[in-house]
This record gives C-alpha cells, structure tokens and sequence, in this order.
C-alpha cells in the first residue's frame, strides 16, 4: 500500500510543482494518477519513490516512511520512472538479472524470474541485444522487466505506455492487470484518460500541484453528472488542455 499525505514541493521561488497531494492506494487495485501537462505527476511519484525530499508531507510503502528509511522502502517498491535510463552496452536480459542481483536475487530463481518477465512483455527478440538504438517501446519493455524483476509489492510507473504501439500497450495493460490479480498495489500515471479509463479502479485528478478528485471512475462520472469519462475529466479540471492525446 502506498500513501501519500499532504505533499508539497517547490522548485526554487517561482515553481510549486506539489501542493497538498494526498491518497492511497490500495493493494489489489490499480489506483492512476491523471492530470494534464505540469500538474505535478512526476513530482508526486519521485517524492514516493525517494528520488525527490518533499519539503513538507509525508510518504509511505506500506507503511514505512520514505524519507525516513529509504532502503527499507526501496526495497517493497518497483520502479518504472520518466527517464528511463538504460546502459547501452548491456542487453536487455542484463538489466533484468543486473537489478535482481542488486536486490538479491542470483542463481536459478533469477534465471527463471527473469525468463518469466522476458516472455510476458514479449521482449524474446531482443532479450540478447544490447539496449543501444534500441526504439522507445523496446526501451519501455527493458525498464518495465528490470522495475519488476524482484517482485515488489508496490509497483509504480511513470507513464508507462508513452510511445508504445497497440501490441506493446496491450502487453503493458496485460501485465498491470495481472500485478493487480496478484494483490500488488499498481499505482501508473498518465495525462491519456482513455488510457486511465482503461485500467484504473480508482482515479486520483490532479491539477495544478492538487488533488481536485479522488474515486472510481462510477463515482467521478456520477459527481460530475456526465455520462462519458472523459467529459467527467473536463468537468473536474475546467479544461480539456494538456489532457488529449
Ligand atoms: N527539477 C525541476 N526544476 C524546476 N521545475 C520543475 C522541476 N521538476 C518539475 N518542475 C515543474 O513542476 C511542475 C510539475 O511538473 P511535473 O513533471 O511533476 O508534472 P507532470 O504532471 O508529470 O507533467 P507531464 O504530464 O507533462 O509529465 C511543472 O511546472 C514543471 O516545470
């Protein structure tokens, strides 16, 4: 379980990027984070995933306090962050077995864990390739098979489909759904709402550093009073800006 309570964060004088973002999100459900372009998204998930001090607020995975014992958390989380970071000279298979050795993993249980990741984001083509000029989907799927190669119990992601065609996108909504059959707390952001509508149990709105809207997606339509998602969505931002495809 991950919960965020009464975040903020600035960025020099000029910038908030976060302020006051609280939620959980629970285990066994796929919680998004929906906001437009700057809403402060990728702020909120770096405070999370300790890559970023809140400078007021607190975080926590499954109960520990990020900022206070940061290992301790690191170690229950899986990470799929903006920048995805690869080493060009290792393939794809290195990443994978690279960060299960980094949480402990080695030997035969690796070997398997990592087969296993390989073959669900359907990456056996180039599991043997070095990451260099690999494209942006391939990118993803490297990324994604190193967050999870330790079985976190949490599991966060940036954006996760951003730049991926409809069979990787479906690979990717596959393994989230099976994440959250596995009773992990899946927690993704994204400014697609088509692709929020897709996935998510529970949606938490955010715009401009805030919470503006936190429940199903029933539940968002039915304050709203719109029929369609996406028109609730509008509703609730005052703008459809930074929110389309
Ligand atoms: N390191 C930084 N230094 C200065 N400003 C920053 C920094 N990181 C984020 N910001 C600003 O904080 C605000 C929120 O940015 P953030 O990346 O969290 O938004 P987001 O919701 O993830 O947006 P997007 O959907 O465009 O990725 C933006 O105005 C951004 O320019």
């Amino acid at each position: 379980m991950i919960e965020a309570r009464n975040l903020h964060k600035r960025f020099g004088k000029k910038v908030v990027a976060v302020e006051d973002v609280s939620f959980v999100a629970e285990d066994g459900i796929i919680t998004g984070l929906l906001g437009p372009n700057g809403a402060g998204k990728t702020t909120t998930m770096r405070m999370l995933y300790t890559l970023v001090r809140p400078d007021r607020g607190t975080a926590l995975v499954d109960g520990v306090d990020v900022v206070q014992r940061p290992e301790d958390a690191r170690r229950g989380l899986g990470v799929l962050p903006d920048a995805r970071g690869l080493y060009p000279r290792l393939t794809a298979r290195e990443h994978a077995r690279y960060y299960g050795e980094l949480h402990g993993l080695s030997g035969a249980v690796l070997d398997k864990r990592v087969d296993e990741l390989l073959d669900l984001l359907d990456m056996r083509e180039i599991a043997d390739r070095r990451t260099e000029g690999f494209s942006q989907g391939e990118r993803v799927k490297v990324a994604m098979a190193r967050a999870l190669v330790h079985g976190p119990r949490n599991v966060l992601l940036d954006e996760p489909t951003n730049g991926l065609d409809v069979m990787s996108t479906r690979a990717v909504r596959n393994l989230l759904r099976r994440l959250k059959d596995e009773g992990r707390c899946v927690v993704f952001s994204s400014h697609v709402m088509q692709e929020v509508a897709a996935l998510c149990d529970r949606i938490v709105v955010v715009a401009h550093g805030r919470v503006v809207a936190d429940g199903t997606p029933d539940a968002l339509r039915e304050r709203t009073g719109k029929d369609s998602l996406e028109e609730a969505f509008v509703a609730t931002i005052g703008t459809d800006q930074g929110l389309m495809q």
